[in-house]
């Protein structure tokens, strides 16, 4: 494991770009062993997800290459193998070759997928899903087998719950199966979109995506034709606006999508963030007098469960008391006693976080228990005086794009270690 090293209190200046969406990446890579042709991808994510799954394609005889953010992968030469559990576990997203090796083969073994331990995290609809389209599933001392010996046949699948994962997956699995597949009440964010554009640009039809109901066809073949270029990271893009607001003397963030980031955005604006919001570009101009905003984890387009701890620290930073409320994760507080030991007014109870306003943030010895948590501890750790060293930065690093690189461009003055606690 790793470890960051923060030494606090730089003003931050100049310019930060952000990358391609990592909740893209990880649905776009598996699904490239659908392709019948080798497949490139631009603007890809310098992320430990991104290595990670290039070592479950590489089991798998699907050789891929990733330099100066382009990935080819060839999967025409793909052959049925056991995947490596230690890669599975490291990351959510690999439970999408459950649905591309279903798409592929008609079956499927693999380990339950590992990722940010933010509370209990089914995959009952997932399975459902599966199902529905006409697989089997076993389930053996932590491992799923998949059989569709008959293949798959396309029917219609209504989502108990509003899922990014299950939405996928069923896409995965019903782009090339027989017939029409029908998805009800299916998750709308943009990541899907991107995926169905991937898709459908290699022939797939996929009709619908970013309304609760997606129309799938199913084709016999997919075959990519152009280099996919991946949309930007809404969640990467909400992090540096918080950081930008809470340490910035003026930083321009270019590469964001705003209309993905609205439910955002309207917050910061509200807290009293002059924000100067362009096509493709957000200026963060120094940010003073914030007031306290409520928050409420959605489904998109609602504002994010990732975002809710990103914006932390500058909830700290508003005079009187902000809360959070996470629908989608209850139980998202790892960062709660991390940002405590930093001196942050903040708790949790009857299902809500309370942040009150903190005039001064220590540096401390903490631990990134997930990506977002670590998010919040790396902008805590900017706003601190003296050095913050934030213990399991791994999982900071499995899904912010070369953030030491990005924020040391920013003036900030933060290093990566190997660390000897582990
Ligand atoms: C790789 C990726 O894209 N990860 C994102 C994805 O995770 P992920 O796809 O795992 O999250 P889901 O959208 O599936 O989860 C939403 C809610 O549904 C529940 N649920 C989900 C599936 C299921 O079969 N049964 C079930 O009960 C979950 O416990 C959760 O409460 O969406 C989350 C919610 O926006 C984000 O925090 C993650 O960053
Ligand atoms: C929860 C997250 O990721 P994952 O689903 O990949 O664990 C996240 O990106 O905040």
């Amino acid at each position: 494991m790793k470890k960051m090293i923060i030494q606090g209190g730089n003003r931050l200046s100049g310019e930060v770009t952000i990358g391609g969406a990592k909740n893209s990446t990880v649905a776009l890579i598996p699904s490239a062993i659908l392709a019948d042709t080798p497949v490139q991808f631009d603007t890809v994510p310098d992320i430990l997800d991104v290595h990670n799954l290039m070592i479950i394609l590489e089991s798998m005889n699907v050789h891929s290459s990733f330099k100066h953010g382009v990935l080819d992968i060839d999967p025409t030469q793909i052959i049925e193998a056991e995947l490596p559990s230690k890669a599975i576990k490291s990351l959510r997203a690999s439970y999408y070759f459950m649905g591309a090796l279903l798409g592929r083969f008609h079956r499927a073994t693999l380990t339950f997928p590992g990722g940010d331990n933010i509370g209990p995290r089914p995959i009952d609809q997932h399975l459902k899903a599966f199902e529905a389209l006409g697989a089997t599933v076993s389930e053996n001392n932590g491992t799923v087998h998949l059989e569709a010996p008959n293949g798959l046949h396309g029917t219609r699948i209504f989502m108990d719950m509003v899922s990014v994962g299950a939405t996928i997956n069923a896409i995965l699995a019903a782009v090339r199966a027989e017939g029409v597949t029908i998805i009800e009440n299916a998750a709308r964010e943009p990541e899907i979109v991107d995926l169905a554009t991937f898709l459908n640009n290699m022939g797939a039809q996929i009709r619908g995506v970013g309304t609760d109901v997606i129309r799938i066809t199913g084709v016999n073949s997919l075959q990519s034709m152009n280099t996919h270029t991946i949309i930007a990271d809404r969640i990467e893009s909400g992090t540096y606006l918080s950081l930008a607001a809470a340490m910035g003397d003026g930083v321009m963030i270019n590469n964001v999508i705003p209309e993905h980031l609205e439910a955002y955005t309207s917050k910061l604006i509200e807290m009293g963030v002059d924000l100067k919001i362009d096509s493709d570009k957000i200026y963060v101009p120094k940010a003073e007098h914030l007031t306290a905003v409520h928050v409420k984890t959605m489904p998109y387009p609602g504002f994010a469960t990732d975002l809710q701890q990103p914006l932390t620290p500058l909830m700290a930073k508003a005079a009187g008391v902000s809360t959070v409320v996470d629908t989608i994760y209850p139980k998202r507080v790892k960062h709660i006693p991390e940002l405590q030991k930093m001196g942050m007014k903040i708790a949790a109870g009857d299902g809500k976080i309370t942040i009150e306003h903190t005039d001064h943030f220590n540096g401390a010895d903490v631990e990134a228990g997930e990506i977002r948590a670590g998010a919040s501890l790396v902008i805590t750790g900017l706003m601190a005086d003296g050095q913050t060293v934030i213990h399991k930065a791994d999982n900071i690093l499995r899904g912010y794009d070369r953030i030491v690189w990005k924020l040391n461009r920013l003036n900030a003055n933060v290093r990566i270690e190997d660390d000897e606690q582990d």
